[in-house]
């Protein structure tokens, strides 16, 4: 359970010579009954794990498609305890990893060592919190450890160098390379950077490096697979959702392991 099938994921993805995949979907978005079918779907399509968001009322880094998304879940009543609860119903039906994509204020208000607790119950084996700076993260990342959840860090284009160090070496299941300066969303051009920021965080990370953010096309999967272990597609994931171009959805997830 738990981190050690997030490991495993990277590990049969690592010897098949392919990269890793990882969609983001917002829970409760079409209703929370209807995430089973997408979880499946996805674990058919071949990704490595699900990067799964909670909504939340002020998501700062999050672009349209999401911010969107978001509020069509919480006009659901979508909330943290609820998704955690549906989770542990339905987590023997699927075997691929689940990471959680929460701001810290929903998980203060549930009570840190109850959420951590409580997403055990629902076999999560990662978390992504992205404002909650690696500073502080010593509030929960030992609770996290004791429960086996891995605590992803998100590393950025303007981290600083000694930063950027700190970030890889204690992040854990993967680092996130956030590709952009900005919020998430699609976009059609890749930074020209990204190639060199990449392989010096690299150089710095024990755990695999996954880049997001920006991502919307095959082509860019490849492109920006290759420099790294994977990359993560959250706006263009939900937009062809909402169209119902699965085939498109299978496509992206094809071109990591080509
Ligand atoms: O939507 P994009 O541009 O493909 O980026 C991934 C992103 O959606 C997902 O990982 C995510 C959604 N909300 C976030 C907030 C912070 C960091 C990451 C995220």
């Amino acid at each position: 359970m738990s981190k050690q099938r997030l490991d495993a994921a990277f590990q049969r993805v690592a010897e098949a010579g392919e990269k890793a995949f990882v969609p983001y979907i917002m829970a409760g978005d079409g209703g929370l009954d209807t995430l089973k079918e997408k979880i499946l779907f996805l674990q058919e399509a071949g990704v490595t794990a699900i990067e799964l968001g909670i909504p939340f009322s002020d998501p700062v880094a999050d672009g349209p498609t999401i911010q969107e998304a978001g509020k069509r879940a919480l006009a659901k009543g979508t909330s943290l305890k609820g998704v955690l609860q549906y989770l542990t119903e339905i987590k023997g039906d699927f075997s691929v990893p689940i990471l959680l994509m929460t701001y810290i204020n929903p998980v203060f208000k549930y009570g840190l060592e109850n959420f951590v607790e409580d997403a055990q119950q629902a076999g999560v084996s990662g978390m992504i919190i992205p404002d909650l700076p690696i500073e502080q993260s010593d509030l929960i990342a030992p609770l996290m450890k004791k429960k086996d959840i891995a605590l992803i860090q998100l590393a950025t284009l303007t981290s600083p160098e000694e930063r950027l160090k700190k970030i890889a070496s204690e992040s854990e299941g993967f680092l996130y390379a956030v590709t952009v300066n900005g919020i998430t969303g699609a976009r059609s051009k890749v930074n020209e950077n990204l190639d060199m920021y990449l392989k010096r965080i690299k150089q710095y990370s024990k755990t695999p490096v996954l880049a997001g953010f920006g991502i919307s096309t095959p082509e860019q999967v490849k492109e920006i697979g290759s420099t790294c272990d994977g990359v993560i597609v959250g706006s263009k994931i939900i937009s062809l959702w909402d169209a119902g171009e699965l085939e498109a959805i299978k496509a992206l997830v094809q071109a990591a392991k080509e």
